[in-house]
């Protein structure tokens, strides 16, 4: 197996391979729009290589050919003091000479550069013209690392909120804060969406053993009924209001934040209260003020944190309250950690590399429309949704850096549910659908909850998907099986084909010793690193969102449209009729709704 150990506090010192002032233009290095990717000569021989070979390979072959295929497609991190993390992609169908074909091409597609430049602050969002520095948020090193935006040093400013959410969790712990009726805090609610919600909501469920003694909630839906619910758990008098929203003119927040904001009033009586029990993490100080925070509750972070990379940031307090200041900054160690590996290793001991290329071996050249991450650990169970927003937000573009439409598939659908619960509902399309599914199983040794047998099940509820995806089963080893069984001979012509399963179905498995702050930071940020390979490869901009935008614009027009009584005719008859039945069917002024 390829070990490679990496110390968080002390690490590794390469030259850097470019110098970079942090205003690199973004055309010029490692960022210039590349030549047509399926024009590229290591892509040609991909394809080749796909068409002669790869599109053949079993996986069980592969296995049975090589003794020593786990010991060379699997990586082991050893962390300084969380134990190692295993990456073992050897459950693939790809062999060395392919994966090497991918090295080359990550080369042609100059990821060394890049990888170089988004560290150093070069302007990767190139569409909004912005630096792209979440790593700055977790820089461990600060004193050796200056990070240049706009000519100034970043990480001071870093350090600063850094101390400010340190102070402030302490005191909120402590019980040293108090609500403004001079009661300490028990409850705390994040009022955000998106970034501002999904990190800190997965990270607070997933280091839940690390839980202090406050109870966090999440508030990100419109829908009313998500902040009524929550309202409903909670004493106005010892809650602590977080809005988190990166520019503070979020529909969705300002108008939870609002509902918050007067349901609160209604008890406390004066706006004065606000400073006691509201506090805002934004980039946007004149809304936060103009809301009614106080700026000293403001924890400020920068244009150049993207929402979904942002639970690094001040986006990250409600973390910080959760499982403590201390934890909160193992699991930036962490992802320090995995920041060091993946831009000292080279290509082929990359993990977030590796896990890229694979991630393009089956979107690009075996047609998966779908990726899956399967954590076996209860705690993560809001993992997959997490990264459905780091992948599909990032990589879900089909435009090149030159403008031009791509020819060829991009980010991947990405989905997924804690094992076993995935096992008992949509597995069985995994095993025997029609369509490749490629899977992450994400995995720790040791439980938080060592009760019984339950870890032993699960383990061996892993090992054992991985290896019947992997392996399947021959018609002649369910014939056995059926004629062990003593079935009667025509029966068991009808069922054979039914018992059978080709396997090849590919999957990683990544584990950790267990889960702690430290380890989880660190499979996060493999994670991101892993869309930012794949993005520099298809080319496309990973940290804009232009997407989200349209729908939102349209329903700024349409709100005003179902306010009145009006027939609505501007639209396509489609929606026209839509706001029709909503019009019929919505209670009357002085309709009273029975339950
Ligand atoms: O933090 P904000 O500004 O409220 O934005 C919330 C979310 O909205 C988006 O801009 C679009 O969904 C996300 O990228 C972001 O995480």
């Amino acid at each position: 197996m390829a070990s490679q150990a990496s110390s968080a506090n002390k690490p590794t010192k390469k030259p850097c391979l470019i110098t970079c002032t942090g205003k690199c233009n973004p055309y010029r290095i490692g960022m210039e729009p590349r030549p047509c990717l399926t024009g590229e000569p290591a892509w040609r021989k991909l394809q080749e290589y796909f068409n002669n070979k790869g599109s053949k390979f079993h996986i069980r072959d592969l296995f049975e050919k090589d003794a020593c295929r786990f010991g060379r497609l699997s990586l082991k991190l050893t962390t300084p003091n969380d134990g190692d993390i295993l990456i073992d992609y050897s459950k693939n169908r790809i062999d060395e000479e392919g994966l090497k074909l991918f090295f080359q091409l990550c080369k042609d597609r100059r990821l060394i550069e890049a990888r170089q430049c988004i560290f150093k602050g070069a302007k990767m969002n190139f569409t909004e013209g912005r630096q792209v520095l979440h790593t700055a948020l977790r820089n461990r090193d600060p004193e050796n690392n200056p990070i240049l935006v706009d000519g100034k040093d970043c990480l001071p400013d870093v350090k600063a909120v850094l101390e400010h959410m340190k102070e402030f969790s302490d005191q909120v712990i402590n019980e040293e804060w108090k609500g403004y009726s001079g009661k300490p805090i028990t409850d705390v609610v994040n009022i955000g969406i998106g970034g501002s919600d999904l990190g800190p909501l997965m990270v607070t469920e997933a280091l839940k053993p690390y839980a202090t003694k406050l109870k966090c909630h999440f508030v990100s839906n419109v829908d009313g009924t998500h902040i009524a619910e929550v309202l409903k758990k909670v004493d106005p008098e010892s809650t602590l209001f977080i809005i988190a929203s990166k520019t503070f003119t979020t529909q969705e927040t300002i108008t939870n934040a609002m509902t918050a904001k007067d349901w609160f009033l209604e008890k406390a009586g004066n706006e004065e209260a606000i400073k006691k029990n509201f506090v805002a993490l934004s980039t946007n100080k004149e809304k936060v003020t103009e809301f009614g925070i106080d700026e000293a509750n403001m924890f400020g972070f920068w244009d150049w944190v993207g929402g979904r990379y942002s639970l690094w940031s001040a986006i990250g307090l409600s973390i910080c309250l959760a499982i403590g200041f201390k934890n909160f900054e193992k699991l930036l160690d962490g992802a320090y950690f995995m920041d060091q590996h993946f831009l000292n290793e080279p290509l082929e001991k990359n993990a977030p590399v590796i896990l890229a290329c694979l991630g393009i071996w089956y979107s690009n050249f075996f047609g998966a429309e779908t990726h899956a991450l399967l954590p076996y650990d209860q705690y993560l169970h809001r993992f997959a949704a997490y990264f459905q927003q780091g992948d599909m937000e990032s990589n879900g573009k089909h435009i090149t850096k030159a403008g031009n439409s791509v020819n060829y598939h991009t980010g991947p659908i990405v989905w997924g549910e804690p094992g076993t619960n995935g096992q008992h509902a949509f597995y069985q399309l995994i095993h025997q659908g029609t369509r490749l599914i490629p899977a992450d199983f994400i995995m720790p040794v040791r439980s938080h909850n060592p009760i019984g047998n339950h870890h032993t099940l699960l383990l061996s509820n892993f090992l054992a998907q991985t290896e019947a995806l992997m392996k399947g089963k021959t018609e002649e080893e369910a014939r056995k099986e059926l004629e062990a069984a003593k079935m009667r001979p025509d029966d068991l012509k009808k069922l054979l084909p039914h018992k059978t399963f080709e396997g090849n179905r590919p999957t990683n498995s990544i584990l950790v010793r267990k889960f702690t702050p430290f380890t989880l930071g660190a499979i996060i940020a493999m994670y991101e690193h892993k869309i930012f390979v794949q993005g520099i490869i298809w080319d496309i901009n990973s940290y804009d969102q232009y997407g989200v935008e349209l729908g939102k614009q349209l329903a700024k027009v349409i709100e005003p449209e179902l306010s009145n009584d009006d027939e609505i005719k501007t639209h396509d008859s489609s929606t026209n009729g839509l706001i029709s039945f909503i019009k019929e069917n919505k209670l009357k002024p002085g309709e009273v709704e029975g339950k």
